[in-house]
């Protein structure tokens, strides 16, 4: 089989584990194709960007020193754990110590300029999987495996110029096939997730949590017969177990729920990340690095029925909700136009919208990123005329209940609703899309976790029955 495996920060958090990664891979190499998609090390990421920031507000060469240090040991002391041979150790100490050298300079860079762009951003940001992915090949090779490391744009992952949010080219497809192919057979090939190239070789990334998209896109670019996202926890579960330690696995999604699931906030997925293996067909498994022998979840074409009418609850933090309103608002027609043009021209993108028949208001979800643009937009646009009142709310959250037979099921909203009265829940706004494959609703940010235990406890999902369903 031809297998793309991404690893995330977790499954790749320190030279152990980078080592227990290199065993996996030794294992599933025998009869198989492998593509290895690195992200950072854990909490690297956060770490770049906030010393990026530090450099351009402080400018203190000092402060970049002193964040050399600490990423030079923790990258020393990972190649001492996850490497054996001293010749494979010796070479990635190299590449390591000249990438860092790399990251100083623009760091230092950073520093006079007192100027951080978001082409910068994305080239420190970059560094974590640069990073990472030298001593993921490394574990490999030290186990007498052939391996070579590319960044995305060696790989041939072209890219639009957002910076901090760019998507691959059309060609991407044709020149990862015509980079990769040819070695697949003799190596493990390690792919640096979450970064590309655009046009210009101007390194670019897909959005925070991008690897899994990285790894879609070369699966699709490479026709793979599978493409496995390794994670800390055992699969796409009913709920994020953090907020619901009895959340259980879900054995099987359709696309179509998983692009749900994650545009609404499950973070186990980046919201890209099924778009690319959709367009192949190409099943997606997400597993747990830390066992396993457990099958997972499988993401697969067709929806697959099972008895269960809601198979997750998820949870979107960090957002605002913003609420229009004006008598005169009722009948102008171009109103919603002029709001949604204004909010588009300002970048703003909108996480779910809602407007009462009376016409006199509307409301709609932005990520707290970009509350200010969305006001300012708004403000601007409509001066007073029309729109009287434009209020925002930062203490609120999204929940969202997803699954594919929903749709034509009567009776799932009275559920949802009544367990919420039920536990004196208060429900800001409501949205439901055509598809039918979510409810999604506000609360106030006190009652999130509630609202989400109470649902889970409602739809007592997967609860010992396998895929049963409580009605
Ligand atoms: N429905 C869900 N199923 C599984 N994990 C979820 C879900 N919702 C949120 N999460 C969170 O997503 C994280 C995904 O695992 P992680 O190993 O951090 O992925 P990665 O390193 O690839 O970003 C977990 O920490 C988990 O708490
Ligand atoms: N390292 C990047 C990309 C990524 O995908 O990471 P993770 O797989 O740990 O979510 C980030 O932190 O955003």
């Amino acid at each position: 089989m031809k297998i793309v495996m991404k690893f995330g920060g977790t499954s790749v958090g320190d030279g152990k584990k980078i080592r227990h990664v290199a065993q996996l891979l030794k294992r599933y190499h025998e009869g198989n194709q492998i593509v290895v998609v690195t992200s950072a090390l854990g909490g690297v990421t956060d770490r770049l960007l906030e010393n990026a920031r530090l450099a351009s507000t402080k400018g203190k060469v000092s402060l970049v020193k002193e964040f050399k240090t600490e990423l030079t040991n923790k990258h020393h002391e990972a190649i001492r754990d996850a490497i054996d041979n001293p010749n494979v150790a010796k070479e990635v100490l190299q590449i390591i110590d000249l990438r860092i050298d790399e990251l100083e300079k623009a760091l230092i860079g950073i520093c006079y300029l007192g100027e951080l762009t978001s082409r910068s951003i994305d080239y420190i940001s970059s560094y974590g999987e640069r990073l990472a992915a030298p001593i993921v090949s490394g574990a490999v090779r030290s186990l007498g495996i052939p391996s070579i490391e590319y960044t995305g744009g060696e790989a041939g992952i072209l890219t639009t110029s957002d910076y901090g949010n760019a998507r691959p080219l059309e060609r991407t497809y044709e020149l990862v096939s015509k980079r990769l192919t040819c070695r697949l057979d003799s190596h493990i090939l390690v792919v640096t997730g979450f970064i590309g190239e655009n046009e210009d070789g101007i390194v670019t990334t897909l959005g925070r949590s991008g690897s899994d998209f990285s790894a879609s896109i070369l699966g699709a670019a490479l026709k793979a017969d599978e493409i496995w996202l390794w994670k800390e926890v055992s699969g796409i579960m009913t709920t994020d177990p953090r907020i619901v330690p009895e959340a259980k696995t879900i054995p099987q999604i359709s696309y179509a729920e998983a692009m749900e699931l994650s545009y609404f906030g499950a973070n186990v997925l980046h919201p890209r990340t099924i778009e690319p293996a959709m367009r192949e067909h190409i099943p997606v498994r997400v597993k747990n690095t830390f066992d396993p022998e457990f099958s997972g979840t499988l993401v697969v074409a067709e929806k697959f029925q099972c008895k269960h009418v809601v198979k997750a609850v998820s949870l979107i933090k960090n957002v605002a909700l913003i609420n229009i309103s004006g008598a005169e608002m009722a009948g102008t027609i171009g109103t919603v136009a002029r709001v949604f043009t204004a909010l588009a021209r300002a970048g703003v993108n909108i996480v779910m919208i809602s407007q009462g028949s009376s016409e006199s208001n509307l409301s709609f979800v932005v990520s707290e990123p970009h509350v200010e643009p969305a006001l300012k937009a708004l403000h601007s646009e409509f001066n007073r005329e029309i729109v009287k009142e434009i209020t925002s709310d930062r203490n609120v959250c999204v929940v969202a209940v997803v699954g594919a037979g929903m749709a034509g099921t009567p009776g799932v909203a009275k559920r949802v609703f009544g367990a919420l009265g039920n536990s004196m829940i208060n429900i800001i706004m409501i949205s439901q899309g055509s598809s039918q494959y979510n409810i999604s609703f506000v609360v106030r940010e006190d009652d999130a976790y509630a609202a989400v235990k109470t649902l889970h406890d409602e739809f007592q999902l997967y609860n010992g029955n396998g895929i049963e369903k409580k009605l």
